[in-house]
């Protein structure tokens, strides 16, 4: 049995207390605010974001970060990739000794900070980290429904010790050393997401939709291979596995936010009626960024990026990809 602070108590981070309280660990569920934490507290369920499940005494939700971390043997993060890099600051200051970190945040960092393990790790020097990412919407985790997904780490110890944590007989968890790959692979998906929600609200076919899941991975196998990512990693789990995953269901707050821009709703109008973080949104922009400073070409996630700017509608992205001078599918 381990000590576990789960920080982040939104759909992903409660659903992984969840899986890990299912396991016989002792969580400490951290949210941000002392009133839903105190409520949630009392009436052991998460109402805003996994209204369906009961909370089991393992787990303690709470909103005070100190007291969260004070005897944990590992950090899972869960927050949103906006505020990851400011939580990474807070624990360097909060954590008295070096315990294994493992997010399951997905996205890039703000401002061009990149990969969320150069954050983690220029802010937590020591800290053996680690990346959980892989296609599974969280209520499905929440019920128990059979899921597959990849931890990865740098350091193979590190893999298997976190691993072991979270696998069972309806999570299975596989190990990885390409942390690279593996963020990259949660990261990108998510903008494309909404660029395929964005052909469906335009009312275009099957034939868009599989063009773009197609194209789009791709563009994340090209910024992989400068980025140093394998690409194997690419097409598996995290890769294709989440990409086909959030590409053609609608559980995906990223495909229905997609949806709605391609029907003419406004990206705030969309965003305020999911109610819920949409990554890719805020992704976009640095992966457009990261793409441009390295000459990587990925038209798909510059579209996305200009429809979200408000620099190009919709359907004038749509005819812009279409309208590119014909090459060889592979080069
Ligand atoms: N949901 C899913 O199926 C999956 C999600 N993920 C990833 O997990 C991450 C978290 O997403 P998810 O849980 O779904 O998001 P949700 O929208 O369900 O919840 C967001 C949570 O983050 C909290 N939050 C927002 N801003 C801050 C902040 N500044 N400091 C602390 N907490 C904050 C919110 O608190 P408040 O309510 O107070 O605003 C809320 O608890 C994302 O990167 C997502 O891509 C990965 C796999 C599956
Ligand atoms: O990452 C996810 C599933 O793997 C969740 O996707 P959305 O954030 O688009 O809902």
């Amino acid at each position: 049995m381990k000590r576990i602070a789960v920080l982040g108590a939104g759909s992903w981070g409660t659903a992984l207390a969840l899986v890990l309280a299912r396991n016989g660990h002792e969580i400490c569920l951290w949210g941000r605010s002392e009133d839903t934490m105190a409520i949630m507290r009392e009436n052991r369920v998460n109402a805003r974001y996994l209204p369906d499940q009961v909370l089991p005494p393992a787990i303690t939700p709470m909103a005070d970060l100190t007291a969260a971390v004070k005897n944990a043997d590992v950090v899972l993060i869960a927050v949103p990739s906006a505020t990851f890099a400011e939580l990474c600051q807070t624990l360097a200051t909060t954590l008295v000794t070096p315990v294994p970190i493992v997010w399951a945040t997905k996205g890039l960092a703000a401002n061009g900070h990149g990969l969320l393990h150069e954050v983690a790790q220029a802010a937590l020097p020591g800290a053996p980290l680690a990346v959980l990412s892989g296609p599974s919407f969280a209520a499905e985790v929440a019920a128990g429904l059979p899921t597959a997904i990849v931890l990865a780490s740098h350091d193979a110890k590190t893999a298997n010790q976190l691993t072991a944590l979270f696998h069972d007989e309806r999570f299975r968890v596989y190990t990885s050393n390409d942390m690279v790959g593996v963020q990259l692979g949660g990261a990108v998906k998510n903008v494309l997401a909404i660029a395929t929600g964005i052909a469906d609200g335009l009312g275009f076919g099957a034939n868009a939709r599989a063009g773009l899941i197609t194209r789009g991975l791709a563009e994340v196998r090209r910024l992989g291979a400068h980025l140093g990512a394998q690409d194997a990693t690419l097409t598996g789990l995290a890769g294709m596995g989440d990409l086909i995953l959030t590409c053609t269901d609608d559980q995906s707050r990223n495909r229905r936010f997609g949806i709605a821009l391609g029907r003419g709703e406004s990206a705030n109008d969309a965003a305020e009626q999911i109610g819920q973080v949409v990554e890719g949104a805020f992704t976009a922009a640095e992966v457009a960024e990261m793409a441009h400073r390295l000459a990587v070409e990925m038209p798909i996630c510059q579209q996305v990026h200009a429809v979200l700017s408000q620099r190009v509608a919709p359907h004038t992205a749509a005819q812009l990809l279409m309208d590119r001078a014909p090459r060889a599918e592979f080069n």
